[in-house]
């Protein structure tokens, strides 16, 4: 008898067998979408092994196939079905969760069929109505004001807009336009789009510039490594300004001249509506531009596009990983050492990490691209699994900006008293608005439980046994923890290092620093951009009136800091430099050197030269000095000799094990258990010392309780990638011995340990 083994979307590691109808035989392939009953549900699975055999008792058929359309069939190319099985094997994950990530929305047809719709929508896919302005002929009678002269102006010049769109500039456009149309003056429409705000205007197209010399030389071997169908990993290590995005234009040329597909992954796609820009300043509208905003339909038919192959270009955050682009040839990574790329709920894959497996599967080129590499990527060109292609200037040799200390030991408040203002803060900010030039201000909010900090040396309270900082907790009386073993102490009298008695929580409370700006500089136009302010199309906004010149100063959170390229951008302030240092987490100085290099990286693009301005307490910390020279391969060279002493990653590896229920006791209870199995199992194992697997904790997670669940882990760590599997495949095995209600995630190569 005809097997099919299917992946089905339940928590399950093993796919399910059914027996193959022959009106199928032909037709189901691997990879085909299949509809199939388990239990009384009905589901869509996806055939991941065909076999001749004795059937398995009581095996029932399969009820369908769903993608008939050759082009389209079977849903998952080979070669992403076989990279999502090895996706599904390293991260322990269920197979049929696995293949949920690559899988289309479903067509309204089928949901219909389907009882148990395993997709967003049971009604399927609905379409996206857009209502629009459009300006009649007609001339108003009598002068209007306020907003609805803007309006008229407005959709007079630019032709017919969404409504929604003139909402984001005007408060009450619904009720001006209302008025307007009442006078004859604008008409609206409502109708079906396929309205995506990244093609909302037409894209005019650039002229390729000539290379400078080391885009030439990367983009060389890259095209050589595309020739040579040679798998290979790149680190494309560029300085900030120094035309990285072209290198990945060029390397997209190259995939397609032979035929062969790209994908582009950036860390939050609605920041970089400029990255964007420039991919449809280049190839038109042919690119597939994957993001949250899509509406199921709109998302189905990019979909169906790349798998079909009519489209052939991919760029998205994350998730566009998995779109079924044919023949891949190419996938970038920007930014490369962006945190976003890791996910942290359902399956943490780290698309970074998959990247490079999917490119290798494929014979396919990955670039990874960034101003600051992470050190695994480091790690990768020093072991020889990566080649390094480096930009060491500027793209129209600018100069890189030049990077002050203001040292807030020694420095107080300037004029405004705010002491998150310092003098020479203020100095800059008045030279810079004087200067009709724009300034960012960057304020780094991360670091929900404060850190405690001695305010005459600097100097953090830090774990003895760990190097991390250790974090206040106030529950327990007021009492300092370790988050990685548990260490606890009172909270200290004095300072460890010099004796100063003046210990102070490192303050969050940055919420009314732009208020204090637009009251120092009633002149500047100053504007916000965070999680807070911020949502998808208000990002545009604000990044497209930065552009345009309508803001004077910006003050923002890590958004301020990524890709963009704001010619008139002359001064950046980094507001407190010590917030991302004292994260209890050992990447954090590797991350605060980031946010440092490409914060100051926004300033001195254009004509004129940048200045860059860095407050802290700790100007001594090494990712400052670094900072402070641009110097990335110093900064590297001496993290990774830290992380080798203290045996983190890219020395080890690590995974962690949370747990987390209602109850604390509970709670702790199922992760001493999962503790004591990955204990056992360890020791099982055996190894040599360094690859023996350390189990650290349980410890409280950092987070100790988050949305009413008390949240315990156990991190464990090893050299031996292998002996770490099997103790983690011992773990996973004990998760059902757990209490019920208790929450269990393995998490492998973590990047948020919080
Ligand atoms: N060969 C070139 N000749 C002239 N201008 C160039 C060239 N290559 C890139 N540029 C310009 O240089 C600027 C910086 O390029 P881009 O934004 O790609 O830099 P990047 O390396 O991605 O920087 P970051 O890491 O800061 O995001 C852009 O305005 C781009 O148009
Ligand atoms: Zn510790």
């Amino acid at each position: 008898m005809l097997l099919a083994h299917v992946a089905l979307p339940v928590p399950m590691p093993h796919p399910y067998s059914y027996a193959i109808p022959a009106r199928l035989a032909a037709r189901v392939a691997l990879g085909s979408r299949v509809l199939c009953s388990l239990g009384s549900r009905r589901l869509v699975g996806v055939v991941v092994a065909k076999g001749e055999g004795d059937p398995p008792p009581k095996v029932k058929p399969l009820l369908d196939l769903l993608d008939d359309e050759p082009s389209l069939s079977p849903a998952l190319p080979e070669e992403l079905l076989a990279f999502l099985r090895d996706l599904s094997a390293y991260y322990l994950a269920p197979i049929g969760e696995v293949m949920r990530l690559a899988l289309p929305p479903i067509e309204r047809a089928v949901a219909r069929a389907l009882e148990d719709s395993l997709f967003e929508t049971k009604k399927g896919i609905s379409a996206r109505k857009v209502q629009t302005v459009i300006a009649t002929d007609s001339v108003e009678a009598k002068a209007l004001g306020g907003q609805a002269a803007a309006i008229l102006a407005h959709v007079r010049a630019i032709g017919e807009t969404p409504l929604t769109r003139l909402e984001e500039r005007w408060k009450s456009a619904r009720a001006a336009v209302k008025k307007l149309a009442s006078l004859g003056l604008v008409t609206t429409s409502t109708r079906e789009v396929a309205a995506d705000s990244f093609f909302a205007s037409p894209a005019p197209r650039d002229v390729p510039p000539e290379l400078t010399a080391p885009q030439a030389a990367a983009t060389e071997a890259i095209a050589a490594s595309l020739a040579a169908k040679a798998a290979t990993t790149f680190s494309l290590h560029g300085v900030t300004g120094s035309g990285k995005t072209e290198v990945y234009l060029r390397a997209i040329v190259a995939a397609r001249a032979q035929r062969r597909g790209s994908i582009v992954l950036v860390p939050e796609i609605a920041l970089t509506p400029q990255l964007v820009a420039r991919f449809r300043a280049r190839f038109g509208d042919d690119v597939a531009v994957l993001h949250s905003g899509l509406l199921p339909r709109e998302r189905l038919a990019m979909w169906k596009r790349l798998r079909a192959g009519e489209l052939d270009v991919a760029i998205g955050a994350r998730s566009a990983l998995f779109a079924p682009v044919r023949d891949l040839g190419l996938i970038v990574v920007d930014e490369e050492h962006d945190p976003s790329f890791k996910q942290e709920e359902g399956i943490r894959y780290h698309a970074r990490d998959m990247a490079i497996l999917r490119a290798h599967r494929a014979s396919a080129v990955c670039i990874l691209g960034s101003a600051t590499p992470s050190l695994e990527t480091e790690h990768l060109c020093r072991t020889g699994k990566a080649k390094k292609l480096v930009l060491p200037d500027r793209a129209r040799a600018q100069a890189m900006p030049a990077v002050e200390i203001v040292d807030l030991r020694r420095m107080g408040p300037g004029p405004t008293g705010d002491k998150r203002i310092s003098l020479p803060l203020h100095r800059a900010l008045e030279a810079t608005l004087a200067a009709r030039a724009q300034a960012i201000l960057f304020l780094n909010r991360r670091g929900f439980s404060p850190a405690v900090r001695c305010e005459a040396c600097g100097e953090l309270c830090a774990c003895p046994s760990c190097s991390v900082a250790l974090t206040f907790h106030k529950r327990h009386g007021e009492r300092l923890r370790c988050h990685y073993c548990d260490y606890e102490t009172p909270f200290p009298e004095r300072c460890a290092k010099c004796q100063s008695p003046s210990l102070a929580l490192e303050g969050l409370g940055t919420e009314k620093l732009e208020e204090t700006l637009s009251a120092a500089f009633p002149e500047a136009r100053v504007a916000r951009l965070d999680r807070d302010v911020a949502t998808g199309r208000t990002v545009d906004t604000v990044l497209g009136r930065m552009r345009a010149r309508e803001i004077d100063i910006l003050v923002g959170t890590q958004m301020v800091t990524k890709g963009h390229d704001l010619p008139h951008v002359t001064l950046v302030g980094v507001i407190n430099a010590d917030a991302a240092l004292s994260l209890p987490d050992f990447r954090a100085a590797e991350r605060a050197f980031h946010l440092l290099v490409q914060v100051a990286g926004r300033a001195g693009r254009g004509d004129a030269p940048g200045r860059v301005l860095i407050q802290t307490y700790t100007p001594d910390h090494p990712a400052i000095v670094h900072a402070l020279r641009h110097d990335v391969n110093a900064f590297i060279e001496r993290e990774l000799a830290d992380r080798r002493e203290v045996g983190y990653p890219p020395y080890s590896r690590v995974a962690l094990v949370r747990v987390d229920h209602p109850e604390e006791s509970v709670a702790r209870d199922a992760c001493t258990l999962l503790a004591e199995v990955a204990r056992q199992a360890a020791e099982a194992a055996g190894g040599e010392a360094d690859a023996r697997v350390q189990v650290l904790g349980p410890a409280a997670a950092p987070l100790a309780r988050l949305r009413q669940r008390f949240r315990f882990r156990i991190m464990l760590r090893s050299s031996d990638r292998a002996m770490l599997r099997r103790t983690l495949l011992a773990v996973e095995r004990a998760r059902g011995q757990v209490a019920r209600g208790v929450r269990t995630a393995i998490d492998i190569d973590p990047v948020q340990l919080l």
